[in-house]
C-alpha cells in the first residue's frame, strides 16, 4: 500500500502525520491519489486521473468545482464544524469592533506622540459606541457557526433572530431556546441591530444582502460578514454605509473596493486562523481521506453521499455512479456472471450521484471489472 497526497495550502502537521507509514506527502505531488487544501482555488485546475479525493481542511467548499469531481468519481470532502469556534469567536469580536469604536481609537492612541495620557483624555470622546447588551441580532445561516454564534449572543444578552429554511435536525437540537425563529429575511432585515451571515457562497446565496436588502434595515446595522465575500454586494454596501443606514461592515474578505472605506473594517480572512482550528481542520481532513483511500469508505462528503461498511470479505469494490435506476443490479449481474458472490453491500446516493460498496467471497476478474466500468453512469470504479 503505497499513496501521495499533494497540498495545496499549509496543512498542520498535526494533521499530515495522521497519514503515516505508506504515505508520501508533498506540495508538488505530480500523480496524486489525494488532495488536501484550505482556500486554493481550484477551478481552473486540471485533475490528473490518479486523482481520488479531495479533502478541504475547512468548511467552505466554494474553491473547488465539486459537480466536475463528481462527473470524473472523485470524493470531495470538507471537515464540517472544525473551526466553527473560531469562526464564533471572531464573530463575537466583530459585532464589538463594530460597535465600539475600538481600531479606530486604536489607530488614532499609536499616532500620538506627546503627553499621551493627557491627550488620550482629551480626545476619546470622539470613539464612543454602543454596546451589545439588549440589541437584537439577526444570524443568518444557522449551521455548525451560525448557531455557536446565536447561542453566544443570548449569553451576551441579545435577543437573536435566526433565519435558516434548511436547518438541520442536529442544528435545531444545539439551537438555545431563547433563539427566535425568523421565517424569511425580511423579518430579519426590519428588526435587526446586528446582522451576521453564516451561510455558504453559491449561485442561490450570491448578493444576499443588496440594495434591496439594505432598503429594508433599520438605520445604523452593523453587518458582520465572515462567510464569502461575495454574499453582499460591494457598491450596494458602500452605498448604504455613505447614506448612514449601515452603520459598520465588518469583513472577513477584504478586495480592493474595500480597503480604507470609512465604516468598512476589513480583517484578512483570519477566521479560521487558530491553531485549534487548524489542528481540528487537517485532523478530520485526514482521517477522512486515509479511510476514503484505505476503506472506501465516505464520511462527510459534499458531492457524494455518506457511506460507510466494516471491511470483509476477500476484495472490496468501490462504484462511484450516477444516481439511476437499475445500477445496482447491473453491477451485481457483472459479477454473478463471473460466478463471484457478494458477501455484504452496501448503496447510498445523495442528488445526482449514489456510491455502492461491495464486499466479495472471492477475487474479482479484471473482465468482471472492465464490464462494471462499462456500464453507462458508472463514474469510478476501484477495487481495494
Ligand atoms: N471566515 C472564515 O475563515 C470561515 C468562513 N466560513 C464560511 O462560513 C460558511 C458557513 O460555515 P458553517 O456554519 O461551518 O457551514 P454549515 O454548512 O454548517 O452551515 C451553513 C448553514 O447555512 C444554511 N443555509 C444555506 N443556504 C441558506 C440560505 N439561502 N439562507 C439561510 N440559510 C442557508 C444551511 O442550511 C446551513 O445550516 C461556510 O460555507 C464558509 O463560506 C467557514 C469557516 C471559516
Ligand atoms: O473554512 C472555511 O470556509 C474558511 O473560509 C477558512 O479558510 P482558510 O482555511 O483559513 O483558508
Amino acid at each position: 500500500m503505497s499513496y501521495t497526497i499533494k497540498t495545496l495550502n499549509k496543512i498542520a502537521k498535526t494533521g499530515l502525520d495522521k497519514f503515516g507509514e505508506g504515505y508520501t506527502i508533498a506540495d508538488d505531488a505530480a500523480n496524486p491519489d489525494g488532495i488536501l487544501l484550505r482556500s486554493a482555488s481550484m477551478h481552473e485546475m486540471e485533475f490528473p486521473e490518479s486523482l481520488l479525493s479531495i479533502a478541504r481542511a475547512g468548511a467552505g467548499v466554494n474553491n473547488i468545482p465539486t459537480d466536475k469531481c463528481a462527473e470524473k468519481g472523485i470524493v470531495v470532502f470538507n471537515t464540517p464544524g472544525a473551526n466553527a469556534n473560531a469562526v464564533k469567536e471572531l464573530a463575537i469580536t466583530s459585532m464589538l469592533i463594530s460597535s465600539r469604536k475600538i481600531v479606530d481609537g486604536i489607530n488614532w492612541a499609536n499616532g500620538l506622540t506627546q503627553d499621551v495620557a493627557k491627550e488620550v483624555e482629551k480626545g476619546k470622546a470622539q470613539f464612543v459606541g454602543p454596546e451589545i447588551e439588549g440589541k437584537v441580532l439577526g444570524v443568518i445561516g444557522l449551521g455548525a457557526i451560525g448557531v455557536l454564534i446565536a447561542n453566544a449572543a443570548v449569553n451576551l444578552g441579545m435577543e437573536v433572530l435566526g433565519y435558516d429554511p434548511f436547518i438541520s435536525v442536529d442544528a435545531a437540537w444545539g439551537l438555545s431556546r431563547a433563539v427566535k425563529k425568523a421565517t424569511d429575511l425580511k423579518t430579519i432585515f426590519e428588526k435587526a441591530d446586528y446582522i451576521t451571515l453564516h451561510i455558504p457562497y453559491n449561485a442561490q446565496t450570491k448578493g444576499t444582502l443588496n440594495a434591496e436588502a439594505f432598503a429594508q434595515m433599520k438605520k445604523g446595522v452593523r453587518v458582520i460578514n465572515l462567510s464569502r465575500g461575495e454574499l453582499v454586494n460591494d457598491d450596494d454596501i458602500l452605498a448604504a454605509i455613505e447614506a448612514g443606514t449601515v452603520g459598520g461592515y465588518v469583513t472577513d474578505f477584504p478586495n480592493e473596493k474595500m480597503i480604507n472605506k470609512p465604516g468598512v473594517i476589513t480583517i484578512p480572512h483570519l477566521g479560521a486562523s487558530t491553531p485549534e482550528s487548524e489542528d481540528n481542520c487537517a485532523h478530520m481532513a485526514a482521517m477522512q481521506t486515509k479511510v476514503y483511500l484505505e476503506t472506501g469508505n465516505i464520511r462527510n462528503s459534499v458531492n457524494f453521499p455518506n457511506c460507510e461498511m466494516p471491511l470483509s470479505g476477500v476484495q472490496r469494490i468501490t462504484v462511484a455512479h450516477k444516481n439511476i435506476p437499475n445500477m445496482v443490479g447491473q453491477i451485481s449481474t457483472a459479477l454473478a456472471d463471473a460466478q463471484i458472490n457478494i458477501k455484504d453491500m452496501i448503496n447510498k446516493s445523495r442528488g445526482d450521484y449514489a456510491y455502492t460498496i461491495l464486499d466479495l467471497e472471492s477475487v474479482s476478474s479484471e473482465e468482471s471489472i472492465a464490464k462494471i466500468k462499462a456500464i453507462e453512469g458508472v463514474l469510478r470504479v476501484r477495487v481495494i
